[in-house]
């Protein structure tokens, strides 16, 4: 079974000369334990698709399942409860509090929700985004591929179904990008985790195992596999 699933997904933004199909119609089925990217033209429905799944949004059409559950029929305690345990999120700007620490940062979710930090998950994570020896700083005294990781061990902490990445590495040069795409990557091989990436980097995109291409609110590519040149051909052609 997929971890998640959407059929006939439509978002409609405003009314009458102002409606706009953001999402016209996108069936998707996500593997567990995959790093899916989601590419496509600014505007084409990325950040729309990515927070209808996450439930952050509530689609105007269509069917969303994440881990066995139908989420549109879910009262909105029940989806902010969702939100806050089964899926993580990773955004551009990092968005850590700037008055915690990384290792607070790194739990707020769990400590807003109440439940319990497992220390050997915990210090898994943190050994696998390289961040044993900066819990104690402020984010103001990391560096944005360094915040950006505490985002990212902030996003697994809780052992999440799904983690949503919004341009995770928007904001970094090569090398901190490579390492945080690194870690997203290593994640799902030796972790399990299942992670969805919106991009429009092709590098970026040749981390994941599948690259989904959308256009005017609707898939238009499915690649396997992808290479940063396989990547390209693909944006090429849907140009053309
Ligand atoms: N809150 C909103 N109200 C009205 N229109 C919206 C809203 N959010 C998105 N849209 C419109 O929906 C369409 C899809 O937007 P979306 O942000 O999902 O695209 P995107 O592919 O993520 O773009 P980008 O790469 O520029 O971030 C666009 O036409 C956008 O203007």
């Amino acid at each position: 079974m997929s971890k998640v699933s959407a059929r006939g997904l439509v978002k409609v933004y405003g009314q009458g000369d102002t409606l706009v199909r953001a999402l016209d119609g996108v069936d998707v089925d996500l593997d567990g334990a995959h790093l899916t990217a989601v590419m496509g033209p600014s505007g084409s429905g990325k950040s729309t698709l990515m927070h209808c799944l996450a439930g952050l949004d509530r689609a105007t059409a269509g069917t969303i399942v994440v881990d066995g559950t139908e989420i549109g029929r879910m009262s909105q305690r029940r989806l902010t409860a969702l939100r806050r345990t089964r899926v993580g999120f990773v955004f551009q700007s990092y968005n850590l509090v700037p008055t915690l620490t990384a290792e607070e940062n790194i739990t707020l979710p769990l400590d807003i929700a109440r439940a319990t930090v497992d220390r050997a998950w915990f210090d898994e994570v943190v050994a696998a985004v390289g961040l044993e020896n900066r819990l104690h700083h402020r984010p103001a005294e990391l560096s944005g591929g360094q915040q950006q990781r505490v985002a990212c061990a902030r996003a697994l902490v809780s052992r999440p179904s799904v983690v949503f990445a919004d341009e995770p590495t928007g904001n970094l040069d090569s090398r901190s990008s490579a390492e945080v795409l690194g870690f997203l990557r290593r994640s799902v091989d030796e972790l399990g985790q299942t992670v969805v990436m919106v991009t429009h980097d092709p590098r970026a995109a040749s981390y994941a195992h599948r690259v989904l291409f959308l256009a005017d609110g609707r898939i238009a590519g499915d690649l396997m596999d992808p290479t940063q040149q396989t990547v390209l051909d693909a944006l090429g052609e849907m140009a053309s």
